[in-house]
């Protein structure tokens, strides 16, 4: 298994990268390098790609999650981690499962955003996590529950997005809610029985809690005796987690810390706090603490090891190097030696980057720009909190020893006093907003990266800022889909695009390759939306609630299906006034407080954008003070994701109520625009 002929000089081993006949977990094969060894399209005729088949999935919003296909079967999760089967030959679909989230703990509706990035398969049996962490695995053949089993304790602020990993019989999840706080962990269960094999903590519990545990005693040095009290926490695993064989070790991406502010998370202390923003390394039988690798020491910024984590043999100078490539949020490019948890070279930028002047290779740490740590009160830093690449999967091709990054170019302003806008929030004192400065902010690129030189080989500049994950093929080419709705295919080594299809709906997850009675096919979901789609103002992509279909698309050499014309992307806001309403102020600014609740589904300050729930100013139910008060208190919609308020009072209902009315009249021109912040966002 040595090089690839002909690829050129860059060319690196290619045995058992990525995956070929099955696309059996969301990053291909468990190296999550999400890379296809299948030939058959390719530079060469991928002109002759088209659309083999369609299938539309009413009710769904946001899709985020990499389809399987595994032995003719393709399986996918909804926006609320229903799962799907369906024929892939065919788009036939074959069972659904439905884990019914609004049910079983409806209160973690209440901090979430409608989105799932993945199943996983392993013997025969798919596992999900629903949002309300519960862990299912079904049968694959009939869709039937196997097991479920809670992966989160009672009241805990965590949910589950992210998908489940697979390795030698078990199954591992992580899960969300850093930014409140909550204690991030990764548990491996059992895949036949669902019981607890082993967990893994990404912070320190109490002193007591710790006791016994070296890896949590380790941890515990680097905060201060009071950030339990403080309520500090955070590093939650939330998407990148690896399974590595070679080495039979787990790699965790660890979340930000919470509260961002490590003054309020963690006073009266200086410490890294670990193992947040880090990669841990632990053994897959037992759990146990390896290394760690922290990108971002003592948090700040709401930078995230979360992006996916890809294992790779890497010939450097001759030699292989068991490595990983990881692009956090920070916006360097990490190479790690992956026996040691060492940096083999000084990690790259590949977006604007104002926070690091380098890292310190002795150490592994970053040597820092002054003032980034709101010393002076405000700072703009590069990334921002959307982060340089999140979890958009980027791919790697052994065939040009490149790997292509969903990248994002976004600052964000973190102020600890008034001096934000309307788009700021106030995360647990801390002001922060997103913004777009210089020349090629608030767009993505796909950037295609030389992991060993650290640096670019070609970047695509996208329209807009928030894009779909990469798959890379040996057939040459790179995939990806895009916020305005094109799927691109471009070829992996000049970046030259040669082939386009209009999706109808901005996308946001990745594709997949896989091969059926030897013939090759790409798949791909298509539903824009995630939490930036929340920043309406700041970038308006124009899909609308209920208007374009979400959808599975698969496509094949040769393929004719067409996909049925739905409207286009409308950028006006059709907001609606009633002349006869009167407004009153004081209500405005209560329920502009209480409207923070909506921001995840309805946008930030009612901004919406392709966002899972509709534009509220548009909304003739939200506009109507009876029939939201009836959707608010009953939930009738809560199977489609809109979570029952039942503990608001008539006159908080009345409050938000005047709110919306407030901003449909601010678009429509009938009010001057508010653009101050609304209070402290605390759960
Ligand atoms: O701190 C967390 O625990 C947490 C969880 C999640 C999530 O569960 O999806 C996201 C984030 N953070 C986050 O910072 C982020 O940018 C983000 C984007 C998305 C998405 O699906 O579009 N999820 C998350």
């Amino acid at each position: 298994a040595g090089c690839t002929k002909g690829a050129g000089e860059a060319a690196q081993p290619e045995a058992n990268v990525g995956t070929d006949q099955n696309w059996a977990t969301v990053g291909g094969g468990a190296d999550e390098t999400s890379y296809s060894r299948l030939t058959e399209i390719g530079t060469g005729n991928v002109d002759k790609l088209g659309l083999a088949w369609s299938l539309d999935l009413p009710g769904e919003v946001t899709l985020e999650a990499t389809p399987l296909a595994v032995d003719g079967k393709i399986f996918f999760p909804g926006s609320y981690a229903a799962v799907y089967a369906v024929d892939a030959l065919t788009g036939k679909q074959l069972w659904k499962f439905d884990p019914e989230t609004w049910k079983h703990n409806p209160d973690k509706m209440h901090f979430s955003f409608g989105a799932n990035r993945g199943v996983a398969y392993e013997n025969g049996k798919i596992f999900v996590a629903g949002l309300d962490c519960r862990l299912f695995a079904l049968d694959a053949a009939t869709g039937k529950q196997l097991w479920v089993t809670e992966t989160t304790p009672a009241g805990s602020y965590n949910i589950c997005t992210g998908a489940p990993r697979t390795f030698k019989g078990k199954v591992i999840i992580g899960n969300g809610g850093a930014d409140f706080g909550a204690r991030g962990f990764v548990t491996a269960f059992d895949g036949n029985t669902g019981k607890q094999v082993w967990r893994f903590y990404t912070t320190p519990g109490t002193a007591a809690e710790n006791k016994g545990d070296p890896a949590m005693e380790a941890a515990a040095k680097t905060w201060g005796a009071d950030f339990t009290k403080a309520g500090g926490g955070g590093g939650t695993a939330w998407n990148g987690i690896t399974f590595d064989a070679d080495l039979n070790r787990i790699y965790i991406g660890a979340g930000n810390a919470g509260a961002y502010d490590p003054l309020i998370r963690d006073p009266g202390s200086k410490g890294d706090n670990l193992y947040t923003s880090s990669i841990v390394a632990v053994d897959a039988d037992t759990g146990k603490y390896v290394w760690h690798y922290q990108e971002n020491p003592r948090d700040s910024w709401d930078y995230k090891a979360t992006p996916n984590i890809q294992t790779a043999t890497l010939n450097i100078e001759g030699k292989p190097r068991k490595v990983i490539m990881h692009a956090p949020t920070n916006g360097l490019f990490y190479l790690i030696d992956r026996e040691t948890g060492k940096l083999i070279n000084q990690p790259g930028k590949t977006t604007l980057v104002n926070w690091v002047k380098d890292i310190d290779m002795k150490t592994g740490r970053p040597n820092e720009e002054p003032n980034i740590r709101y010393e002076t009160g405000l700072t703009e830093i590069w990334p921002g909190t959307i982060g340089g690449h999140n979890w958009q999967a980027m791919s790697y091709s052994p065939r040009t020893g490149l790997v292509y990054i969903p990248i994002q170019q976004i600052g964000a302003r973190f102020s600890k006093r008034g001096d934000a806008s309307e788009n700021a929030f106030n995360v647990m004192g801390l002001l922060l907003e997103p913004i777009k400065q210089k020349d090629g902010d608030g767009h993505g690129f796909l950037v295609a990266w030389d992991p060993i030189a650290q640096k670019e080989a070609w970047r695509v500049k996208n329209d807009n800022l928030w894009n779909g994950g990469t798959l890379a093929t040996a057939g040459g080419l790179v995939f990806q889909g895009t916020a305005e709705g094109t799927f691109n295919a471009y070829n992996a080594k000049s970046g030259e695009r040669v082939w386009q299809f209009n999706a109808g709906l901005g996308i946001v997850g990745a594709p997949m390759s896989f091969s059926l009675n030897g013939k090759q096919y790409v798949s791909i979901l298509v539903g824009y939306g995630g939490t930036t789609a929340a920043y309406g103002d700041f970038m308006n992509v124009g899909w609308k609630y209920g208007v374009q279909p979400r959808r599975l698309l698969t496509f094949a050499i040769g393929g004719t299906a067409k996909l049925e014309a739905t409207p286009g992307p409308d950028m006006k806001v059709h907001a609606v006034d009633d002349p006869a309403y009167v407004i009153n102020e004081a209500d405005v600014v209560a329920g502009k407080q209480l409207a923070v609740s909506c921001a995840a589904c309805h946008g930030i300050a009612l901004q919406a954008t392709g966002t899972p729930g509709p534009d509220l100013r548009e909304s003739a139910i939200a506009l109507q003070l009876d029939s939201l008060t009836q959707l608010l208190k009953t939930g009738p919609l809560m199977d489609r994701g809109m979570p029952k308020f039942d503990k608001l009072t008539d006159v908080q209902i009345r409050q938000i109520h005047a709110y919306i009315r407030a901003k449909a009249r601010e678009q429509l021109g009938l009010r001057q625009k508010d653009n101050s912040r609304p209070g402290n966002v605390k759960l």
